[in-house]
């Protein structure tokens, strides 16, 4: 089977910057390095691979690499790993001409973005995301951040990075419930902006969950996927309106990976979330049957949950954690809905009634 063509992706923006997905991907660091140049390589456990490839590329541009391993998942988005990252950036003495580099899944971009928009008020960073869920998203767009005590995300700053690079044999290894997960992400981009994803995948699901099986179908998944949300970040990097389309599903699912604090897997958690809100906006009139059922039925084949069960005891945390949302507005919870495929909308304080309802069909 025949490699994949490498896929470049431009974010626009001040500065702009590529996504550069492909076999060899990674010689594409070389240009953020150079003699002397401190670099902090913040990697998940277990990326051994692409950390040691990274490090090869950066030190033979003279540039001097930092290692260090944060905990993983979402182990890793914490006030703690964050001042920790600090303190090491501290005593190294990095400037404002050095850089911070990312090697894992979308909590380590997500982690060390921020560390890299916090330290002296904002250094460079380069993303090496390495999960689907990371290239797709997290990498892509600029949102950094960790979760508090509180709710997920609370803390962060928009920052893009200088560059996004994923060669995606890197994904190969993962586990098939991380990969699905993130397909969840992608999916969710099929369902915003651009069906041809969900033709794709509703074809052949199974193929579609396995790197490994067509990785010319993945690659052109994570393209799509990519583009659609460069293009949204590129004309509203901090979520004023357009942006906040990328949330469709967010609101029900950081509400549950809050409640479970932080055990599920972000992608299972957006996609019982896409039901969730495809079943408020059904009760509302806005989104018709045939367009509510089709949620179901690709998130399913491809072996996503579409429920999170409990009934109704789980009701008053899970209304509480989305008042914390960040689409909400005093008192007023909005909701990204769909009115039909790829015209998303917003729903501004939907009848309480309607959002039980809306939770007992996914409870
Ligand atoms: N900033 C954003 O715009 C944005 C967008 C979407 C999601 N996110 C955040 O991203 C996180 C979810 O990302 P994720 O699903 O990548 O989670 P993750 O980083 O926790 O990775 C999931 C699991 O996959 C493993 N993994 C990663 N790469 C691997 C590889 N190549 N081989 C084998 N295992 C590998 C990790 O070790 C981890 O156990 C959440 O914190 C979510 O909030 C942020
Ligand atoms: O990039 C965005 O904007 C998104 O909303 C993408 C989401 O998939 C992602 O999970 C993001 O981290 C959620 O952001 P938040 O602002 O709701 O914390
Ligand atoms: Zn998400």
């Amino acid at each position: 089977m025949s490699a994949p063509a490498a896929r470049t992706i431009e974010v626009l923006g001040e500065p702009g910057y590529d996504v550069h997905v492909g076999p060899g991907a990674l010689d594409k660091l070389a240009r953020h390095g150079r003699p002397g140049r401190r670099v902090l390589l913040v990697a998940q456990p277990g990326r051994e691979g692409p950390v040691a490839g990274a490090s090869s590329v950066l030190e033979g541009t003279g540039a001097r690499v930092v290692p260090v391993t944060v905990p993983d998942a979402e182990g890793a988005k914490t006030a703690e790993v964050l001042a920790g990252l600090w303190s090491t950036l501290g005593r190294e003495g990095f400037t404002r001409n050095d850089l911070v580099v990312a090697v894992g899944g979308g909590a380590v971009t997500d982690l060390a973005g921020f560390v890299a928009a916090t330290w002296l008020r904002g250094v460079d960073s380069v993303l090496l995301p390495t999960s689907l869920l990371g290239v797709v998203d997290a990498a892509v767009g600029g949102k950094t951040g960790i979760n508090t005590p509180e709710g997920k995300n609370l803390v962060g700053a928009f920052h893009p990075p200088r560059a996004v690079i994923c060669d995606p044999t890197w994904l190969a290894g993962m586990a098939r419930a991380d990969y699905v997960s993130g397909l969840a992400e992608v999916l969710k981009c099929g369902l915003i902006a651009d069906p041809v994803i969900l033709e794709l995948v509703e074809a052949d699901p199974g193929r579609a969950t396995d790197p490994t099986a067509d990785p010319a179908l993945a690659v052109e998944l994570i393209a799509r996927a990519v583009q659609v949300k460069a293009d949204v970040v590129g004309a509203d990097l901090r979520e004023a309106s357009l942006r906040e389309i990328l949330n469709y599903g967010h609101t029900f699912a950081h509400a549950v990976e809050l409640v479970e604090d932080y055990t599920w897997r972000h992608g299972d958690a957006v996609a019982v979330g896409m039901v969730f809100v495809a079943e408020l906006a059904h009760r509302a009139g806005l989104l018709d049957r045939a367009l509510l059922d089709r949620h179901r039925t690709v998130l399913t084949a491809v072996g996503l949950p579409t429920s999170y069960p409990g009934g109704a005891a789980r009701w008053p945390d899970l209304r509480a954690a989305m008042a914390r949302d960040k689409k909400a507005r005093g008192d007023t919870l909005r909701f990204v809905v769909l009115e039909g495929l790829a015209r998303p909308t917003r729903l501004e304080a939907p009848d309480e009634g309607l959002l039980r309802a809306a939770h007992a069909a996914v409870s």
